[in-house]
């Protein structure tokens, strides 16, 4: 019998102006416990057995080829001529990220399942060419690339040629195809291999003073529907407003103590937030009325991912932060909870 565990990260993009640029891995895990056991007269060969606990595990898909994390798996398995998951195997995820609330929680199915493909097939892949998997399902870097690495990252996606990009640029389900029960044998065998190093990434220094308050709606909303409200175009003014801000945060972040007054107004956006308050009610008036003067101890304040959590960084005054947001969110009839996080490190696989 051979086993072993994943646990990714829980992650927050953008951080304000870093729109699908920069990532913060948080301390939430989704952690995949993996065994397989090789088939015998008393263990006779079965299909994967997926079973789940914590956040999700009254939704999720519990159908290896239709699982987010398997599937993915099933890809990186594929790409390197491996056809079938390997008989007996058993994956337990407990998961504490919840879905769809702006955290990573996707990022973090799709870096368990690259990582449960590298393991099962015995691939050793350097983590750029993980990271090469991953961008092939979830296409911006920010979530994934922190999950995968840990820290304050920022990535870019290299300009790939002609081939490459049409190669990186299949329809997701040609990547991940839900492979039906009847599907003819030869189904998802010949899936696009990825462009080599399509991701690249550094990591940006953080102050150790400063933690993560995540203030969480108790509803759900898809990243594609936050992407769908997003313009195609912007102006020169809003685009040079953003990159001002995030060349001083990315630094700023790390200073020893940090300036609340600098962070507050770096953490400022106009790219995605201004679009999304319409899937948001009361972002504005959170992201405004909570600042460095009113509450002691922020540093800044800003929506997390794609939403519709709230990331305020801070050295204290958590709980005022937090409630006072919550008396936001309740007059626009929202409820939420809310957390005080660490920055994590990235992704682990432990074998045993
Ligand atoms: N642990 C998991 N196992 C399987 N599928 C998952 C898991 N976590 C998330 N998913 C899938 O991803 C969906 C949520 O993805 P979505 O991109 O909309 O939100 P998010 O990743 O939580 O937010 P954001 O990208 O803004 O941080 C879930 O509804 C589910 O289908
Ligand atoms: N940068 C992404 C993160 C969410 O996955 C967005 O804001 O849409």
């Amino acid at each position: 019998m051979r086993s072993f565990t994943i646990r990714v990260p829980a992650t927050s993009a953008n951080i304000g102006p870093g729109f699908d640029v920069v990532g913060l891995s948080l301390s939430l895990h989704l952690t995949l416990t993996v065994t397989v056991t090789p088939p015998d007269n008393a263990s006779p060969a079965r299909p994967p057995k997926i079973t789940y606990s914590g956040e999700g595990a009254d939704e999720v898909p519990l159908d290896a080829y239709k699982n987010l994390t398997t599937r993915v798996a099933l890809y990186v398995l594929r790409c390197h001529g491996i056809t079938t998951f390997p008989a007996n195997l058993t994956i337990h995820c407990d998961n504490e990220i919840p879905f769809g609330r702006g955290l990573g929680s996707s990022g973090a199915a799709v870096i368990a399942g690259v990582l449960l493909g590298n393991e099962l097939g015995d691939l050793n892949l350097p983590i750029e060419r993980l990271l090469d998997f991953a961008l092939m399902v979830e296409r911006h870097p920010d979530n994934v690339t922190a999950a995968l690495v840990g820290g304050f990252v920022g990535s870019y996606l290299r300009e790939l040629d002609q081939a490459a990009t049409e190669a990186a640029s299949v329809p997701l389900s040609e990547v991940l195809p839900e492979y039906p029960p009847d599907a003819g044998e030869d189904w998802g065998l010949n899936p696009p291999q990825p462009p080599l190093g399509i991701g690249h990434f550094v990591r940006f220094g953080w102050s150790d003073s400063i933690k993560a308050l995540a203030i969480i709606p108790r509803f759900e909303l898809s990243t594609a529907k936050a992407r769908g409200v997003l313009p195609q175009e912007y102006s020169r003014k809003d685009l040079v407003f953003n990159l001002q801000r995030l060349a001083v945060l990315t630094t700023a972040l790390a200073q020893n103590p940090p300036d609340p007054e600098l962070i507050y107004e770096a953490m400022k956006d106009r790219v995605h937030q201004p679009y999304r308050k319409t899937l948001i009610p009361g972002l504005p008036e959170v992201t405004s009325n909570i600042t460095p003067s009113t509450h002691p101890g922020l540093l800044g304040i800003c929506l997390s991912g794609a939403g519709p959590t709230i990331l305020a960084l801070a050295t204290g005054g958590f709980e005022a932060i937090a409630e006072d947001a919550r008396a936001i969110f309740k007059t626009h009839g929202i409820e939420v909870d809310w957390k005080v996080l660490e920055i994590a490190g990235g992704s682990v696989v432990h074998k045993s």
